[in-house]
């Protein structure tokens, strides 16, 4: 059938021909990551560098737009081969507790649940977890003022550090809605002394995501810049406001978080990222 096409053939040839470029190359870094891994070890500073691979990332997402090319083919394949150097050094994903990274920081990489597979059998139990548009309509019998108080506590225990050290000074008599859009929850937050409360008023700025791609960011799995350049997360009001609380909520001193609850949001976002893998290979679509 395609012999009747002039030029597919050739056309095909040349793509093999990029193809196989693609993989040697990816053998090349995948060399040149095991030197670098050598190289860290040696000098004893062996480990996973988060804001090394942040720029991987960046540097390919910002070539492939200026190539015309969507930024999440670039991100993608070097996510893959970020995970792949990583595990070739011997390096896990698991939760950093303060110990090769050096900034205490939990690694925040797209790969996390990627490389740690979901056993078939727990994947086929993770389809039946309803997908969250259809817990959203329970929630809404959970009264909006107990809902506010949760946020306020949970926003009072994970940004504890800042709150009192002054990072959200910038917040002060600002508004910012957090939008988790597949659980039709909404919140405007206003930092009022020093708590951040929960107000009845319009955002000025306003980040929307869903309830798995929120907790993958607030566990630490995936990375602001991540989310928004997929526009997983979308921003939309003010964006020096929005841009700001991001960039804080990017520098959270993570440590300072209480273990317990890291571990709960951890697990809580691997939890979902689970369940909506194991929905979209089921079929399902928007989980
Ligand atoms: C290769 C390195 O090790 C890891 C792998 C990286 C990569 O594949 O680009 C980047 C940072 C490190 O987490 C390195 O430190 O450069």
């Amino acid at each position: 059938m395609t012999e009747n096409m002039p030029g597919l053939a050739q056309v095909r040839r040349a793509i093999d021909g990029v193809d196989d470029g693609l993989v040697l190359l990816l053998a090349a870094r995948s060399r040149l990551a095991r030197v670098a891994g050598r190289i860290k070890a040696r000098a004893g500073a062996g480990g996973r560098d988060e804001a090394r691979e942040q720029r991987v990332r960046q540097r390919a997402a910002s070539l492939a737009t200026a190539l015309g090319l969507e930024p999440e083919v670039a991100t993608g394949i070097l996510e893959l081969a970020i995970g792949a150097a990583c595990r070739d050094q011997g390096l896990t994903n698991d939760l950093d507790q303060g110990g090769t990274g050096g900034s205490g920081r939990m690694i925040a990489s797209t790969m996390h649940t990627r490389s740690d597979p979901t056993p078939a059998r727990a994947q086929q139990l993770l389809r039946f977890v309803p997908p969250p548009r259809r817990i959203a309509p329970l929630l809404r019998v959970v009264p909006l003022a107990v809902q506010q108080r949760l946020l306020e506590r949970a926003m009072a225990k994970v940004l504890s550090g800042p709150l009192n050290g002054g990072a959200l000074e910038f917040m002060a008599g600002r508004r910012l809605g957090i939008e988790v859009s597949d659980l039709a929850l909404r919140w405007v937050v206003e930092l009022q002394g020093s708590r951040l409360v929960v107000v009845d008023a319009p955002a000025e700025a306003t980040v929307r995501g869903t309830v798995t791609d929120l907790l993958l960011l607030a566990g630490r799995l995936e990375d602001a810049d991540t989310l928004f350049f997929q526009r997983r997360l979308v921003l939309t009001g003010d964006t020096e406001l929005g841009l700001t609380a991001r960039n804080v909520l990017d520098r959270l001193p993570w440590e300072r978080v209480p273990l317990g609850l890291r571990i709960a949001l951890n697990r809580g976002a691997r939890f979902a990222s689970a369940a909506r893998s194991a929905h979209r290979a089921g079929g399902g679509a928007n989980t």
